[in-house]
């Protein structure tokens, strides 16, 4: 593998009580990049990253994190990364600003510097203004960014986020992914897994979707989307049986068939550039377009292509 892998894993398996959990998963993360793990419940997500977090030990294959082994030097590794975890409860009874501090001492950053991180990183999640708060008065969104800049105060090579924005509303999420942006802009690389596949989408330099405990595809969000070459032309004209004979000469197009939005046409590469073709055979026929909606596969669609069901489907 390459020297510009923050993470390398290989023939990672696992397996609790003779079930396989995790069967022999590849996959390299590169240094700066935002990756996301993507899978149905009981995927294999927590267990890979509690493998390559040190919090679980590993069992079978090879897991180097930012340079270290995870079986040979856990000490080294958990030196250079930073989780933020469901589980990960703030003290109630500690305010913003103790939060902050206690972990950095827990981490034996000096005093003044301390200060300064704590400083600077409470104004990049916008709680600067709360410092002196319990965190148990502060909303879900709120401790959420708290936790965001705990991970952070030990300068992480590399930033473990599980299920950042679960349970957040839309605002907080889209706040969220800019610090996720912010943190990752300044060089700290992310490794993410959601449940929210736009969250994916707009995030991720790549993606892995995993189920049932194997990698099943990866690649850039575009490539994933790419990969199922579904665009779909919805098209809506003055005479629909007239229209679909006129189509019959484009080569790029897969079927026709009758929808709601009138014709539904499927094409095999990227629709935008058939538009053109459409509109000028539909016209050519002296057909009147009333209207004309191109519509691109989602990660949604990816997702379910490649596992057969929906993410949010618990049925495992
Ligand atoms: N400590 C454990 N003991 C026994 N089985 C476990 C244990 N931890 C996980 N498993 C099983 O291993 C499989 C993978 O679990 P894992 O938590 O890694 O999935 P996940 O992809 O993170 O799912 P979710 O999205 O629901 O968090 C599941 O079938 C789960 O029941």
């Amino acid at each position: 593998m390459g020297e510009d892998n923050i993470i390398e894993v290989q023939d990672l398996e696992h397996t609790f009580n003779g079930f396989a959990a995790v069967r022999g998963i590849s996959f390299a993360v590169k240094k700066g990049e935002i990756f996301s793990f993507l899978g149905p419940n009981g995927a294999g997500k927590s267990t890979t990253i509690n493998i390559l977090t040190t919090l679980l030990p590993l069992q079978k294959g090879t897991v180097r994190v930012a340079g270290h082994d995870v079986a040979r030097a856990p000490e080294q590794v958990r030196k250079s990364i930073g989780i933020v975890f469901q589980e990960n409860v703030l003290d109630r009874d500690l305010t913003v600003r103790e939060t902050m501090e206690f972990h950095g001492r827990l981490y034996a950053i000096p005093r003044d510097e301390r200060r300064r991180r704590i400083d600077d990183l409470l104004r990049v999640v916008e709680l600067e203004t709360k410092r002196d708060e319990l965190t148990k008065n502060l909303s879900g969104g709120m401790k959420r960014r708290l936790q965001i800049a705990r991970g952070l105060l030990t300068r992480p090579t590399v930033l473990f986020l599980d299920e950042p924005t679960q349970g957040l509303d839309p605002q907080t999420r889209m706040r969220i992914w800019e610090y996720i942006r912010q943190v990752n802009g300044a060089g700290t690389t992310i490794f993410l897994t959601t449940h929210y596949m736009e969250e994916a989408d707009m995030l991720s330099d790549r993606i892995s979707i995993i189920d049932h405990g194997e990698i099943i595809v990866s690649g850039t969000p575009e490539e994933l989307k790419n990969t199922l070459g579904e665009d779909v032309v919805y098209l809506e004209t003055g005479d629909d049986r007239k229209a679909r004979e006129a189509l019959g000469g484009i080569g790029e197009i897969r079927s026709v068939t009758k929808s709601p939005r009138g014709l539904s046409i499927t094409i095999s590469t990227d629709g935008s550039r058939c538009l053109p073709q459409i509109v000028d055979a539909v016209h050519g026929a002296g057909i009147a377009i009333r209207s004309i909606n191109l519509k691109k596969p989602t990660m949604d669609d990816v997702f379910v292509y490649y596992t057969g069901r929906e993410l949010r489907d618990t049925g495992v």
